[in-house]
């Protein structure tokens, strides 16, 4: 994680799931806070690897960058991985082209406050047939689940 963005974020327990990131500092909207680090896999490759990790026991974090890429940062991610899911979020996730290559860079779209957990709306397909996640962000427009 690069020095700039550690001064906007720390790592610690959420009222969501398990941890979160919260904001270090009183944030500006449109911010960018972090960047979303891993590594860039085609599709075929992420599934035989979520298949290893999971065989493993280990947490899996990904992020789907289009229909034929995923950013793995289960093993080299940084701590934009631990932002969890809101269906009212204060940030978004975009993806930006750079250098032929891609950034996933979280940014906020509101003021936040010192101690605020960031969140952004993963939105997920919905899974037909899939195991269900029940969504606990709180938000008054929450839509239940997150996927
Ligand atoms: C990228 S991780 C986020 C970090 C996670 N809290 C942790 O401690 O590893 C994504 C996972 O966190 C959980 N999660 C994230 N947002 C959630 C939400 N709004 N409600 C319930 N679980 C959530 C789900 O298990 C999801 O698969």
């Amino acid at each position: 994680m690069k020095s700039e963005w550690r001064a906007n974020v720390y790592l610690a327990r959420s009222r969501i799931q398990g941890l979160g990131l919260f904001a270090a500092r009183d944030i500006e909207k449109q911010t960018m806070m972090i960047e979303y680090n891993g590594t860039i896999l085609r599709n075929e490759v992420a599934i035989s690897k979520e298949k290893i990790y999971r065989s493993q026991n280990r947490a899996v974090f990904m992020f789907r960058i289009d229909s034929e890429h995923v950013v793995d940062a289960t093993r080299t991610g940084g701590l934009a991985r631990y932002i969890n899911h809101s269906c009212g979020p204060n940030c978004v996730a975009e993806v930006v082209t750079f250098e032929r290559g891609y950034k996933i860079i979280i940014s906020c779209i509101r003021r936040i406050e010192k101690g605020e957990e960031l969140c952004f709306d993963y939105q997920f397909d919905t899974a037909e047939g899939q195991h269900k996640i029940a969504c606990h962000c709180g938000a008054p427009e929450c839509r239940k689940w997150i996927n």
